[in-house]
């Protein structure tokens, strides 16, 4: 694989159905797939259609037969082999999602690491996965068995192409399901180094199979009646339409969706830990993050002190090619989300915000990176609670600054907001950590960092953020069932 900007591209196809590659059979509509570093069409996408999806289905469900009368033990075998090589092919997998996401390579890697942590963290929890015995009268005795649910769809957004497919293939994997993935049509390409690898380390073919497209491939597949269970990661409207699509076949879902998460740094905080958090929170992978901490409210005795530092930082940031070593802010996803979050800040402006740093496309002096999708990273100040870019979730690189004076007043703004994804605080007072964090209406809260991802962790929303949960033990809640078996040991009494 040739891994220089601007140089890769892709013929292969791009489902993977019953442990191989192919062509989609019903395949009509095609979608250009890009190089956000560069501008350039790396491969063309096809995108499925129902033939093609139920034959994945399909692929999915004798694979299940399988897999789901397999020990747990065997089941942890086979995930940990895929783990370890995830964990070998790292760069390899890293590099292609750099080139088909635009983040550095730098972060990609670690998204990577992130990956196989949860292939093996969920390995070592599918051989423990057991149910209750329960003692009733006279000898009698009831147990439970945690049971699969079958064939699990899993759709993806863009921003973490190969970590969200680990996220929802690794417990699902483990409570014994099959999956049916289908990516972002924009980031179609890493997720099929998962499927082989799957293969490779022993699963039965059609454990997990790759469908492409957008909106109708992905309807497709939640209409399916084969199909017992969808675990989404997207947007807040689309989840409202999966959720409809889920109810009419009464299938459980996981929603994983957007969110305008709150950041507040207490005067009393570390300022050097609180202006990396602050950048952790807004500046990963180009600002294209659910969970960004976006609206950082600054308690006023150190709004100007904060604010100084914070810029002086976000004007360091190297922004440019992402395959270089020392880049560590690539190009936004595609030319339409570019201009979308530049229109953001025309908007910020014209309401009364002030761009303390950034903001602009940026073009570096390499003429190959010329037609990327650029910006530099943006600090508006002067921001107030009812403007859009404090309001909307932007998933660029633009971070608002909000002063606040009081503990109750910061809480009740920060839960201002239809989002609850999650939330951060930044202080050395242990006490007020906890009680802020318990008042946060926020599914995932950090004390004192941000954005770090521990698998061993749940992941997941509050409100409009959605519900479900991915990582963690409470993730096998949502790919298994509960099974209650009563078992009389003396004779029936019947009341006929
Ligand atoms: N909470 C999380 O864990 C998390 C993680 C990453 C991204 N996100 C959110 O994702 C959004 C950005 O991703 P996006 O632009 O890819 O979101 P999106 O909602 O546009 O698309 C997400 C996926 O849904 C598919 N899709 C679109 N319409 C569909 C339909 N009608 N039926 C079935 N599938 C359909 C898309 O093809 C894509 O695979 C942001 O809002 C971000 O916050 C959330
Ligand atoms: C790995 N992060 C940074 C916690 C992001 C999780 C997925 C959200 O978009």
């Amino acid at each position: 694989m040739s891994t220089a900007t601007g140089t890769f591209s892709l013929q292969q196809p791009l489902n993977y159905r019953a442990g191989g590659r192919v062509e989609p059979v019903d395949g009509g509509q095609t979608e250009d797939v890009y190089e956000p570093a560069t501008g350039r069409v790396i491969t063309k996408l096809l995108c499925s259609g129902e033939k093609e999806v139920d034959l994945a289905v399909q692929s999915a469900k004798a694979a299940f037969q399988t897999w789901s009368r397999m020990s747990g033990m065997e089941r942890c075998r086979v995930l940990l082999e895929a783990a370890r090589l995830i964990r070998e092919r790292r760069d390899e997998i890293a590099t292609l999602e750099t080139i088909n996401n635009g983040k550095s390579i730098f972060e990609a890697r670690v998204d990577i690491d992130i990956s196989w942590q949860c292939l093996e963290y969920y390995a070592g929890l599918a051989g423990s996965l057991a149910g209750e015995h329960i003692q009733l009268p006279g000898g009698s005795f009831g147990y439970t068995r945690r049971e699969p649910l079958g064939v699990c769809v899993g759709i993806g957004a863009w921003n973490y192409p190969f970590q969200i497919a680990c996220w929802k293939a690794a417990p699902a994997l483990a409570c014994g399901n099959a999956m049916v993935f289908k990516p972002s049509p924009f980031t179609p390409i890493s997720v099929l180094k998962l499927a082989e690898i799957f293969i490779e380390a022993g699963a039965p073919k059609g454990i997990f199979n790759v469908v492409q497209g957008g909106a109708a491939t992905g309807q497709f597949l939640c209409h399916h009646p084969d199909v017992a269970k969808i675990s989404f990661t997207g947007s807040v409207p689309t989840g409202v339409k999966i959720m409809e699509m889920a109810a009419k076949g009464i299938k459980p879902v996981t929603l994983e969706l957007g969110g305008k998460s709150p950041l507040i740094i207490f005067s009393d905080c570390s300022l050097e830990n609180a202006v990396n958090g602050a950048l952790m929170a807004n500046f990963l992978t180009q600002g294209e993050v659910c969970c960004n901490g976006t609206r950082v409210f600054v308690e006023r005795k150190i709004l100007d002190t904060f604010t100084k530092e914070v810029v002086k930082r976000t004007q360091k940031i190297k922004v440019g090619d992402p395959l270089q070593e020392d880049t560590r802010m690539g190009a936004l996803i595609n030319r339409p989300h570019l201009e979308r979050v530049q229109r953001f800040i025309k908007q910020a402006k014209e309401q009364g915000a002030q761009v303390l740093c950034g903001g602009d496309l940026y073009v570096p002096d390499d003429p190959k990176l010329k037609n990327g999708f650029y910006m530099q990273p943006c600090v508006l100040g002067n921001c107030r609670d009812d403007m859009t870019c404090v309001q909307e979730e932007i998933f660029g690189p633009v971070m608002s600054i909000l002063p606040f004076d009081t503990e109750e007043e910061v809480i009740e703004r920060a839960n201002n907001t239809k989002f609850g994804l999650a939330g951060g605080v930044f202080t050395r007072d242990i006490q007020k950590a906890h009680r802020v964090v318990a008042a946060l209406k926020a599914g995932m809260c950090f004390i004192n960092n941000y954005n770090i991802s521990p698998v061993e962790l749940p992941f997941g929303g509050y409100k409009s953020s959605g519900f479900g949960r991915e990582n963690g033990r409470a993730a096998i809640e949502y790919y298994s069932q509960l099974k209650t078996v009563c078992v009389e040991m003396g004779d029936v009494e019947s009341v006929f």
